[in-house]
C-alpha cells in the first residue's frame, strides 16, 4: 500500500501458534486521535493483536505500518521509541517508590541502566511529571508511595508512566477491570482527554464503558474482524449478537 494518513495500517496480518491461526489475514486502519475499542469473545485474538503491534509477538505474514513505516521486523524497544506504548492488565509500577519517582523514572532517558545512573531530574522532567500527574488525576498524590494507591489509581499511574514517553499510540488491555463505578467514570474521562493528542486502542469487555469511550468499535472473532463501526452499528449487527453480545 502507498503512504496514507492513517497512524496505523495493519494489512493481511497473520499470527500462528503451532499452526493455529490466532490472527487470520486481518486488516485494520486507525486514524490519528482516534479511540478504538476492540471487543470479541474469549480467544478471538484481541490480546495477540496488541502483542503483535507492540512487537511482543512475531507476525507470520502481513504488514504493520506506523506513520507509514513498516514495523514488523523491529524489536519491541524500538517500537516504544517510535511512539508505541502498551499497558498490560496487571500494573507494573514500583510499589515502594512515590508517584513522583514512578513518573520521573519513566521519562525516556531514565529507562536504561546507564540512563538511570546519569539521570538528573531536570526542570523539564519535573514540568512533564506535573503535566502528566494532572492529566491522570494524581497531582495531589505525588509524594504518596505507589503501593498505597487504590487499584484504580495504580492503573492511572501506569497510564501516566506511559504518557511520560509521549506515545502517539497507546494500547490498553482491559483498563477498567476491577475498578469501582466512580473509577470507571474517571477513567472514561481520562481516556477521552488523552486521545485528543494521540490514538488509543482499548480492549474491553464492559459494554457500558465501551459505549462511553469508543469512537469506533472493532469486533474480532476467530482471528478475523467480524464487524466494525459505531457502537450503535455493531451492537445491532446480528452476527455480533450471535457470537458475542447475545451471550
Ligand atoms: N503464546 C501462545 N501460544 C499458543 N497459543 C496462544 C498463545 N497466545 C494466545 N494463544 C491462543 O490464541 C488465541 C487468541 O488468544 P488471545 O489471548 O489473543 O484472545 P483474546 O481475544 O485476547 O481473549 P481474552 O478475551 O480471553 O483475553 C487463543 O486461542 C489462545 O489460546
Amino acid at each position: 500500500m502507498s503512504n496514507t494518513d492513517f497512524l496505523l495500517a495493519v494489512e493481511d496480518l497473520s499470527v500462528t501458534f503451532d499452526g493455529f491461526k490466532a490472527i487470520d489475514n486481518l486488516v485494520l486502519y486507525l486514524d490519528r486521535n482516534e479511540l478504538r475499542v476492540i471487543i470479541g469473545p474469549n480467544g478471538a485474538g484481541k490480546t495477540t493483536l496488541l502483542d503483535v503491534i507492540c512487537g511482543r509477538t512475531r507476525a507470520a505474514a502481513g504488514s504493520i505500518k506506523f506513520k507509514n513505516e513498516e514495523l514488523t521486523s523491529l524489536p519491541e524497544h524500538i517500537r516504544v521509541r517510535r511512539g508505541i506504548g502498551r499497558k498490560f492488565q496487571t500494573p507494573s509500577i514500583y510499589e515502594n517508590l512515590s508517584v513522583f519517582k514512578n513518573l520521573e523514572l519513566s521519562f525516556p532517558q531514565g529507562r536504561s541502566v546507564l540512563g538511570a545512573l546519569l539521570f538528573k531530574c531536570t526542570d523539564e522532567v519535573k514540568a512533564r511529571v506535573q503535566v502528566v500527574s494532572e492529566e491522570i488525576g494524581l497531582a495531589d498524590k505525588l509524594d504518596v508511595e505507589a503501593g498505597q494507591l487504590s487499584h484504580g489509581q495504580k492503573q492511572w499511574l501506569e497510564i501516566g508512566m506511559l504518557l511520560m514517553q509521549e506515545p502517539e499510540l497507546l494500547m490498553l488491555d482491559e483498563p477498567v477491570a476491577g475498578m469501582s463505578a466512580r473509577e470507571r467514570e474517571l477513567t472514561a474521562g481520562l481516556l477521552q482527554r488523552i486521545c485528543k493528542n494521540r490514538s488509543v486502542i482499548v480492549i474491553e469487555h464492559d459494554m457500558d464503558f465501551v459505549k462511553q469511550i469508543a469512537h469506533k468499535v472493532t469486533v474480532m472473532h476467530q482471528g478475523k474482524i467480524l464487524a466494525e463501526g459505531t457502537m450503535d452499528k455493531v451492537q445491532n449487527d446480528p452476527r455480533v449478537i450471535d457470537v458475542y453480545l447475545g451471550h
